[in-house]
């Protein structure tokens, strides 16, 4: 398998001059369209902004988190209709920032993958372990609990799946640390063993983004790995050239090259 998406988590970064400005670099860049498909996750306030750039292009945008609720007196959140209505077709759950600073619970995350698949939206869901769990030997057990919850919503009826999964090492995130290509192939290998259980079909077409420190010098290590499907790319999504330069080495291991 190939390299199919590469995301960009903008987290809470940028005014307007700045969504505009690296949504354009994004969209000149001359990067083929959907090879990979390239995704940006802006904070709320520029989901507009982006949304007027990149309307007419192959370039995909989403929210960062939402709440399960669709209306009502829930102040400060936002629904997955108000995502839809920004023209977002994806969004984050379930990211370590939020379950680390904001305490979302497993069962909390199950109700937003929930609400976003009603709301039409294809949930990226985040997951991975701490480093004080790797060094107790815990990844796979912590990586067990999370998707436990999670891959019960894969849809059996449907061909394709109806969510993403990002497996990103926490201790990975921000800190300039990549996991190696070899690590994350090998929780990848596993993740796609725990989808299996469900179904065998949607297991082989599960995308599985790698996020933690992905930057342009390291793209394409990761995107050799064969279930290493793209990524989710945080600090070096904020500096256009950095962000070209990881998009262009996923075209390149889409071409095999
Ligand atoms: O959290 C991340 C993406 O969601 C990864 O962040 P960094 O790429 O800055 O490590």
């Amino acid at each position: 398998m190939r390299p199919t998406m590469v995301a960009g988590n903008w987290k809470m970064n940028g005014l307007s001059g700045d969504a505009v400005h690296l949504t354009q670099a994004i969209l000149h860049a001359g990067l083929e369209p959907m090879r990979p498909e390239v995704v940006i996750f802006p904070p709320f306030t520029l989901l507009h902004a982006v949304s007027q750039e990149a309307k007419s292009s192959a370039l995909r945008w989403g929210g960062q988190n939402l709440f399960w609720e669709a209306s009502g007196a829930y102040t400060g959140e936002i629904s997955g209709a108000m995502l839809r209505d920004m023209g977002c077709r994806y969004v984050l759950i379930g990211h370590s920032e939020r379950r680390q600073i904001f305490a979302e619970s497993d069962a909390q995350i199950v109700q937003k993958i929930k609400a976003a698949l009603l709301s039409g939206l294809i949930p990226v869901v985040c997951v991975g372990e701490t480093e004080a769990e790797r060094a107790q030997g815990l990844t796979d057990a912590v990586l067990r609990r999370q998707l436990e919850a999670v891959l019960p919503l894969l849809n059996l009826e449907a061909s394709q799946p109806n969510l993403i999964i990002a497996y990103e090492p926490v201790w990975a995130i921000g800190t300039g640390l990549s996991a190696s290509p070899e690590q994350a192939q090998a929780v990848h290998v596993f993740i796609r063993e725990l989808a299996a259980a469900y179904s065998a079909q949607l297991a082989r077409r599960l995308l599985l983004l790698y996020g933690g420190s992905v930057k342009g010098n390291n793209a394409a290590a990761l995107f050799d790995q064969a279930d290493i499907d793209g990524a989710l790319v945080g600090g070096a999504s904020l500096q256009a050239g950095e962000f070209i330069q990881i998009c262009r080495a996923a075209e390149s291991a889409g071409r095999g090259g």
